[in-house]
Order: structure tokens, then C-alpha cells, then sequence
């Protein structure tokens, strides 16, 4: 085997698909040689360049850190300032089931101590008496040491609130507290929206084009570039990679930037996907009938570099907005029913590539009827408001949580046995069952069951959502509150 063969042989293995498409024109040609001649070896020198290009951005950190496997994230922990500490024992659970760890210091001191020593998401200090010289002490140090800080105190007249806004305080609860007024304001300061760099993909067949463009956007750490000098990779490309626009040369060799476009927009996946066309055409008439076939922009060679950016960058930020509008169901942020299926569908073509298991778990809040016939309709929503908040702090990074419809939502679980996902799932409805909804008159709980089936013991997606609707049909029958797993083994 020719040393670059194997160099795209371990490329491919580990996944680095830009150094294996760079090195594929090269052993396209290297195959077809007996003898190299000039031209041949001109065209060696044309490629190596881009080779080490890639291999420089493999090697680089910026690309261990985009790659890096994924590391769960600490658990956020919440400061409470409290003489009553035994009384706070409930809150306390049920802040480990919304994914906090709380911890009560009767000693306002330590509790301070323990804050400014540790990473902490917020502290709730409790004013028996108002702000008494200790206490101003304390929160002035919050304060100097860049912690957020609440109130939480038995009395909210004006001016004791006013007293808490001029020292820095973030809010103001009255007590008893009550955990989903508590959950509402840390959740943003615990689980800000990770801003994932825009992704932005170049197909040129021109290696300079490609440096050069690479290197402007290079510039800006929210912007991950990909380059790609064979169409005919594209469609792969697109669907490993996901770009939120898509940068297209005009004039390639062996087809042109339209016939690609028209290609790729034949896939629903990329019907909207921005595609901006680099060309030095300035006909108007070329301009407007690439656009007819779907072309969001041009930018025209030579272009200059604000422009390039600033193209690229609206083009991306329109596109996420328009599919996150597309991809969310409205009342708990987790992805739709459509957007769930399809990336079920990923999943399991990722899956079957890579040898790996997955599990599908459908959950349904049990006698969810009742709690709005009960309670009403807005705290039905509240109830499913927090279903949803919960799985999203449950699951892991790589799981797809998505709410299929009214009080039904599914987990897809990558790389998950059986046995594990039962028992995730498990945890979660232990979690679920313990939290206590508030309405008008008091509190109450409720449960859910779930089904959960395995790939690739069910072999296709219908299987699989069969065979966890099943095992969720069996939960219920059997008493909900309960996880059942369907029970095919994987054929050894
Ligand atoms: N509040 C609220 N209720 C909803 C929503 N979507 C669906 N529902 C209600 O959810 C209830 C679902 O009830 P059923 O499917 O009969 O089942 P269930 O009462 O949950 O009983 P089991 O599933 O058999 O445990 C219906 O009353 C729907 O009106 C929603 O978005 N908000």
C-alpha cells in the first residue's frame, strides 16, 4: 500500500474527513501513473499544499478542542444562607431533582467562604431581620468577588427591596420559597446557550481560493471553516457536517456551481441551506438564473474581506434563526416531532456505519388528563414545562430529547445498552415523581411511563418506535409509573 493510501486508510478510520478528501485527487492521479512525468509532478506540487494545509489544522489545538470528546458538565451548585436549615430539606431534594446541588449554611461566614472557594451559580440569602451589619458584610463580599446573589426574606416592602437592589442583589423571593420560582431565575445564570460557532463550508476546486478564504474566516473563533475542492463529495460532506452556509464556486472543473446546487437542493435536509456562489461572473442574467435555481448570494471575485464576512456571518445567523423557529416545539424549546424522527434517522444511520448501539425511549406523563381536568390547563403546561427542563439537565450531551406531541416525549440514547438506558430512564421518572407542581391551593405529583427499545435489535426506525410504543403500552397496563424495555436480543 502506497504511504499516502494508508495515510487516508487511518484519515478515514479516525474520522478526519477533510485530510482523507484532501488526499484523494492525489491518489486518484498517483493510480493512474506508471512513470510521473513533468505534469504529473506539477500537479503533486499543486496538492501538497493543500494536504499540509489540513494537516496544519488537524494538528492545531483549535481542532482538538472542536473534536475533544465530550466531558458531562459539573453539577451546578446553589449557595443557601439560612438559619433554618432543617426546614430546607425538602428544597433540597428537590433541587437535586432539577440537576442542582444545594447547599444550607446556618453560618453565614462559612457559607460565605464556601462560595467565594468554589464555582458557585448563585447564592440565596435569607434576612431574618433585614440587613443586619453581618449580613452586609457578607453580601458586599459576594458582591467585590463577582457572585450572584438573591433575597429571600418573609417580608417584600419596597423599601427593604430597594435596600437588596442598591447592594447588588439579582432578586428578591419571598418565603417559603418555592422551587420552581427558585429553578426559573438560577437556570439561565447555570445553563447560558452554548454559542456553537457558525459552520461555514467552501467547495472550490481552486487551492488558492481556499487558503485564502480560509484563512480571512480563520480569524474569527465564531466561525468554523471547512474546505472541500471535490464536488462530488459534497452531499457526504454536507451531511457530516451540517453547514449553516454553504460558500460554492461557480466555475468548477467537470460541472458547474449551478448543476451542484440543483443537486444539493434535490435533499430535503438541505432545502434551505444558504448556498452563496464565489464568482468572478458579473452578467447579470447568469447572476439571476443561478439565483432561480437556488442561490441566496454572489460574491464576486476578487472578494474583499469585510464582505466575505459579513456575508457569510448574516447568511448563518438567518439560517439557525429560521431553523431553530423550524426544529422547536414552542412551549418547551426541545426539538418537534419532525425534527425528533430525523435525527432518529441520524442516529441510526450513524449507528449502523459505526457498529454502535442505540436506544429509543418514549416517556408519557400518566393520567395527564386528570391533572388538567384538576387543575386546569395552564398548569398542565407548567407540568410539562418542567418534564422537559428536567430530561434536558437528565440527559447527556450526544441524546436527542425531544417532546413528540401533548404529554409524550422520546430520548434517542447514541451508543446506549438496554440495560443502561432502563436504568437512566428509571432515574429520571424517580426524579419526575418527586417533584412536587404547585397550583392554587396546594401541591401535587405525578408520574410518567416509558417504553424503551434497542437498536439494533429492532433493525429500522419503524421497528424500533413500534417495539417502544409496545413496551410503553406494557408499562401502562401494568400499573405505570414504570420503565419496560422490549425484549428482542441482538441476533449474535
Ligand atoms: N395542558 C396541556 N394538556 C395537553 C397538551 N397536549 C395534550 N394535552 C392533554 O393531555 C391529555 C392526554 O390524555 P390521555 O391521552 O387520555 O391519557 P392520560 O390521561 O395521560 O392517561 P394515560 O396516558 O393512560 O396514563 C389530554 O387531556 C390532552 O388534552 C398540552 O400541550 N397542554
Amino acid at each position: 500500500m502506497l504511504p499516502v493510501d494508508r495515510l487516508a486508510t487511518l484519515a478515514r478510520s479516525d474520522g478526519i474527513t477533510e485530510l482523507e478528501s484532501a488526499l484523494l485527487p492525489l491518489m486518484r492521479m498517483l493510480a493512474e501513473l506508471d512513470e510521473p512525468g513533468e505534469t504529473e509532478k506539477a500537479e503533486v506540487d499543486r496538492l501538497l499544499p493543500l494536504v499540509f494545509a489540513v494537516v496544519r489544522e488537524v494538528c492545531s489545538e483549535d481542532y482538538e478542542k472542536r473534536n475533544a470528546p465530550e466531558v458531562e458538565d459539573a453539577v451546578p451548585q446553589i449557595v443557601m444562607l439560612s438559619p433554618e436549615c432543617e426546614s430546607l430539606s425538602d428544597l433540597l431534594l428537590q433541587m437535586e431533582h432539577y440537576g442542582y446541588a444545594f447547599k444550607v449554611f446556618a453560618d453565614y461566614r462559612q457559607g460565605l467562604r464556601y462560595a467565594l472557594d468554589n464555582s458557585v451559580v448563585a447564592v440565596v440569602v435569607s434576612l431574618s431581620d433585614g440587613f443586619s451589619a453581618d449580613i452586609r458584610t457578607v453580601v458586599d463580599e459576594l458582591r467585590r468577588h463577582g457572585r450572584k446573589w438573591f433575597v429571600l426574606s418573609d417580608r417584600g416592602d419596597f423599601s427593604l427591596r430597594l435596600q437588596a437592589v442598591r447592594m447588588g442583589a439579582l432578586g428578591f423571593f419571598i418565603a417559603p420559597l418555592n422551587v420552581g420560582v427558585l429553578v426559573d431565575a438560577v437556570d439561565p445564570l447555570a445553563y447560558k446557550a452554548r454559542d456553537e460557532p457558525y459552520r461555514v463550508l467552501v467547495l472550490d476546486d481552486s487551492v488558492t481560493v481556499l487558503a485564502a478564504i480560509r484563512k480571512t474566516l480563520g480569524q474569527f473563533p465564531n466561525l468554523n471553516t471547512q474546505v472541500l475542492r471535490d464536488p462530488a463529495l459534497v452531499l457526504e460532506k454536507l451531511l457530516d457536517f451540517t453547514p449553516d452556509v454553504l460558500l460554492l464556486d461557480f466555475h468548477m472543473d467537470g460541472c458547474n456551481g449551478l448543476e451542484v446546487a440543483k443537486i444539493i437542493r434535490q435533499n430535503r435536509a438541505f432545502e434551505s441551506m444558504p448556498i452563496v456562489f464565489l464568482t468572478s461572473e458579473t452578467r447579470e442574467d447568469v447572476q439571476l438564473e443561478a439565483m432561480r435555481h437556488g442561490g441566496d448570494d454572489f460574491l464576486t471575485k476578487p472578494i474583499s474581506e469585510a464582505q466575505l464576512v459579513n456575508t457569510v456571518i448574516s447568511k448563518a445567523e438567518r439560517y439557525r434563526g429560521l431553523r431553530k423557529l423550524m426544529v422547536e416545539d414552542s412551549l418547551t424549546g426541545l426539538f418537534n416531532h419532525v425534527k425528533t424522527k430525523a435525527l432518529l434517522q441520524q442516529s441510526l444511520l450513524l449507528a449502523e456505519r459505526q457498529k454502535r448501539p442505540v436506544c429509543y425511549a418514549i416517556l408519557d406523563i400518566d393520567h395527564f388528563k386528570r391533572v388538567n381536568d384538576n387543575y386546569g390547563h395552564t398548569v398542565g403546561d407548567k407540568v410539562i414545562k418542567t418534564l422537559a427542563r428536567l430530561l434536558k439537565q437528565k440527559v447527556r450531551r450526544s441524546d436527542v430529547v425531544g417532546r413528540y406531541g401533548g404529554e409524550e416525549f422520546v430520548i434517542v440514547m447514541f451508543d446506549s445498552t438496554p440495560a443502561d438506558a432502563k436504568a437512566r430512564v428509571d432515574r429520571m421518572r424517580e426524579a419526575f415523581g418527586d417533584i412536587y407542581h404547585a397550583y392554587d391551593e396546594g401541591i401535587f405529583s405525578v408520574s410518567f411511563s416509558a417504553g424503551v427499545a434497542h437498536f439494533p435489535a429492532y433493525g429500522t426506525m419503524m421497528e424500533l418506535m413500534v417495539a417502544a410504543d409496545d413496551a410503553l403500552y406494557e408499562a401502562k397496563r401494568a400499573g405505570r409509573n414504570r420503565v419496560v424495555c422490549a425484549q428482542r436480543s441482538v441476533a449474535v
